[in-house]
């Protein structure tokens, strides 16, 4: 029997990253090949007419998975029914810039959005954040949106974790398909850690803005679904991910961070690794971006008072 469709959207879908994104969720990427969708698209009015553009691309695609699109500006419309939220829209950084300093200009966005959600999504909504500076604002939605359970919010650090696949893939010659179980910690910037590539990982996103006067969307994209899958489908047995989720202290990362962690995932929930021996470099690297996040929290408060 088909399935019922699956309610997914994406805000800032007129942007870069919606742009590449939107597509990949009509063909099955994100939820399956056997999975219908109906998408949501939300942008702000001066994006209307371009938000418009993106749907008649839709229809133009003629995906077969594809039941129905909703694009509006209005985030009680686009919020209304979801199962799934991608949460896209804001303002990116420009060259020179770090992630947090789009952090005025975006957390509040996730503060209004949260009551839209909390209010209108479907019960049990999955959202994942990936606007910068992704952890803060997804934990700004997270207190705003006091009812959805924090199990089911989370931020994209999978494009980092990606990253490092990649990486190790290049240095070692083998295919990114023989590297796993890397592990982001911590924040979407600067101080996150990872294995050996630290360096060219934490800076990837600026090369890519150096590179294209643009920040990174397919890959942003593809991270986005990467992530999705694996939270509905699960990970492959013996694998773990990368995902920004609230901290439950886990690795003495203090309570109430939204912190990424490796986890595994089954039955559409996520469960941090846990066991894993820490070194006193890690630690440190740990501890550090730990720290940057709690200023970030502040930050973000001072911000929306
Ligand atoms: N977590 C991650 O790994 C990554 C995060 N990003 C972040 O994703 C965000 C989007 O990046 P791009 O698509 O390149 O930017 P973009 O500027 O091309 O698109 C953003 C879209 O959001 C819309 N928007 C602004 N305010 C909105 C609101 N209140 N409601 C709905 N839509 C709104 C804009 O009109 C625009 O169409 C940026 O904050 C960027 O820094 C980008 C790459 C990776
Ligand atoms: O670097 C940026 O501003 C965009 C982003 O988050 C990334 O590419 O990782």
């Amino acid at each position: 029997m088909a399935k019922d469709p699956v309610r997914v959207l994406v805000t800032g879908a007129a942007g870069q990253i919606g742009y590449a994104l939107v597509p990949m969720i009509a063909r099955g990427v994100m939820l399956g090949p056997d999975q219908p969708v109906i998408l949501h698209m939300l942008d702000i009015p001066p994006a209307a007419e371009s938000l418009n553009g993106v749907k008649m691309e839709l229809v133009d695609a003629a995906f077969p998975l594809l039941k129905g699109v909703v694009a509006t500006t209005d985030v009680v419309e686009a919020c209304t029914g979801v199962n799934i939220a991608v949460m896209v829209g804001g303002f990116p950084r420009k060259e020179g810039m770090e992630r947090k300093d789009v952090m005025s200009k975006n957390v509040s966005i996730y503060k209004s959005q949260a009551s839209a959600l909390e209010k209108h999504a479907a019960a049990n909504c999955k959202v994942l954040v990936v606007a910068n500076p992704a952890n803060t604002n997804a934990l700004i939605l997270k207190e705003y949106a006091p009812s959805i359970p924090e199990k089911n919010i989370s931020c994209l650090t999978r494009l980092d974790h990606n990253r490092a696949l990649g990486q190790i893939s290049e240095r070692l010659k083998v295919q990114v398909s023989d590297v796993k179980n890397v592990i982001i910690w911590g924040n979407h910037s600067s101080t996150q850690l990872n294995g050996e590539f630290i360096s060219t990982v934490q800076q990837r996103g600026a090369a890519i803005i150096k590179a294209r006067k643009l920040s990174s969307a397919l890959s942003a994209a593809s991270a986005a679904c990467d992530h999705i899958r694996d939270w509905v489908l699960g990970t492959p047995q013996g694998t773990f991910v990368s995902m920004g989720v609230y901290s439950d202290g886990s690795y003495n990362v203090p309570a109430g961070l939204i912190y990424s962690f490796p986890v595994t995932t089954a039955n559409g929930e996520w469960k941090i690794v846990q066991g894993l021996s820490i070194d006193e470099f890690s630690r440190k690297k740990l501890d550090a971006t730990a720290e940057e996040l709690s200023e970030e929290k502040n930050l973000a408060y001072s911000c929306l008072s």
